[in-house]
């Protein structure tokens, strides 16, 4: 099938060579030339792991083309669209700036019977909105929410576990099972059904996943008070199979281009739907997270003596994730500006997003491995869990630093043999 990827950022990229391995012809089309001209020459414009093969392996059986021209889309039977719907800047809900471009920029391209396919992450009520434009050209749209994640989303693209269509025919319906054939035949699990509800489900999944995560720092906010342990805690009520140990993480918490806009955003559309009150929790979410943050700040302050100022940190992660270099709205960075604004020589390293972080973030020191991070260092404060991270030994590291403390952001390290170094170790909700 031809089709056309519209947005080529951190999904569209990955979609559009996902859809051409799986045997499609697909062509991508981003406004951003440096992207395309990255992306046209086989080369990922971003960490994903598994996504250079697959642009390379693409790239030379003619399946994949990239272009700025949205012209080239014409003969396409099938167009996604997969540009971003990041925060309204002063305000809450989503900017859908990109979506409408987006799609404007389609109508006059688009052949009858084509099918407009929107996998960005839209309020609800986008969809039914976006048709009143597409249907009087003579084609159809479709809502197709993405579930993939960051660091796995060659193998989630692929091989999803499962696969929503907001359709309002069954043509469209049979569209799509053409599309992800090799995921349907192999049993994938489809939910079909209207826009409001494919929507929906793709906000309800992202608001669940953040209100799991904030529940469990908002256990770690309570151990901390009462010298409980949350891992253990984590681990027992995730036993419970109607609970499950997975996003039971306590932390610096949760960041990234997805969880924070899109609760914040599904809170706005409530308010303008007149039924904020529904998802009023969302605001509760949303800070019990950011408090997280600033507990770190508070732990370093703390264990400092009372002030960060003129004390060398390490900081070790600045991605909002491991195997990712995205740093939007990442803990990580956060937390390494917030030690900078008081004062600390902050020296921070990340495995992939030390270049993403120079640029939004010229004040801070970057170093150039952990090693030389840790150099001298008075606190280390581990804030993205690398597993180059999560296997520092401490005894060979207590060997680099001024001083033997480390902040354990993300809980990944082992108290035990960590203080059997003679370290401080401080985690988040453990003693
Ligand atoms: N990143 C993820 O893991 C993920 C997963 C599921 C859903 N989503 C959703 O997918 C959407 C895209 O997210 P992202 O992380 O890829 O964003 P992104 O910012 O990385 O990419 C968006 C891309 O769209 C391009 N673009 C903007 N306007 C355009 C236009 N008119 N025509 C063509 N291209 C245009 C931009 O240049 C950019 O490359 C968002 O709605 C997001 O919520 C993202
Ligand atoms: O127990 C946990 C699990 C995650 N996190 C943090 O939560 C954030 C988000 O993690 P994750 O969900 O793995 O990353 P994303 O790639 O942003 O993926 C989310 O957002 C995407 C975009 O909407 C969705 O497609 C995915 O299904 C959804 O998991 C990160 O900062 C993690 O460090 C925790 O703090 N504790």
């Amino acid at each position: 099938m031809k089709m056309s990827v519209i947005g080529c950022g951190y999904l569209g990229a990955v979609h559009a060579a996902a859809m051409a391995s799986l045997g499609h012809e697909v062509v991508g089309v981003d406004v951003d030339p440096a992207k395309i001209e990255a992306l046209a020459a086989g080369q990922a414009p971003f960490f994903e792991p598994g996504l250079p093969e697959l642009l390379t392996e693409n790239h030379d059986s003619g399946k994949l083309r990239f272009t700025t021209d949205i012209a080239e889309v014409a003969e396409c039977d099938v167009h996604f669209v997969a540009v971003g719907t990041p925060q309204r800047r002063g305000g809450h809900s989503a900017d859908l700036t990109y979506v409408n471009a987006a799609v404007e920029s389609l109508l006059p391209h688009l052949k009858p019977g084509a099918l407009v396919v929107g996998k960005s992450t839209v309020p609800v009520g986008t969809a039914e909105r976006l048709a009143e434009r597409i249907e009087p050209t003579g084609a159809e749209l479709a809502w197709n929410p993405e579930f993939l994640r960051e660091g796995f989303a060659v193998k989630d693209t692929i091989e999803p576990d499962r696969i929503v269509y907001g359709v309002r025919s069954d043509r469209a319906r049979q569209i799509l099972d053409d599309v992800y054939r090799t995921a349907v035949d192999a049993g994938t699990p489809v939910v079909v059904t209207d826009y409001a509800t494919a929507e929906l489900v793709k906000t309800a999944a992202n608001a669940f996943l953040a209100t799991k995560i904030s529940f469990i720092n908002a256990m770690a906010e309570i151990a901390e008070v009462t010298g409980a342990d949350v891992t253990k805690l984590a681990d027992a009520i995730g036993h419970d199979a109607r609970i499950g140990r997975k996003f039971l993480n306590a932390g610096v918490g949760f960041g990234g281009g997805c969880l924070p806009k899109d609760i914040r955003a599904f809170r706005a559309r409530a308010e303008e739907l007149g039924r904020g009150e529904s998802l009023a929790f969302l605001k509760e979410i949303d800070e019990i997270n950011l408090r997280r943050r600033q507990r770190v700040v508070d732990l370093a302050t703390e264990l400092l003596g009372g002030s960060v100022y003129e004390k060398r940190i390490a900081v070790l992660g600045l991605a909002f994730k491991p195997n990712s270099d995205d740093i939007r709205d990442s803990p990580a960075l956060d937390v390494a500006v917030m030690l900078n604004g008081l004062g600390a020589e902050v020296l921070a390293f990340d495995p992939e997003a030390v270049e993403n972080a120079r640029r939004a973030h010229p004040q801070l020191v970057y170093a150039e491995s952990a090693e030389a991070a840790l150099k001298d260092a008075q606190a280390v404060v581990l804030v993205t869990e690398w597993s180059e991270f999560r296997e520092l030994d401490p005894a060979a590291t207590a060997g680099l630093v001024a001083q033997r403390l480390v902040i354990d952001g993300r809980n990944v390290l082992d108290p035990a043999a960590w203080q059997g170094a003679g370290w401080t170790y401080a985690g988040l909700g453990r003693p």
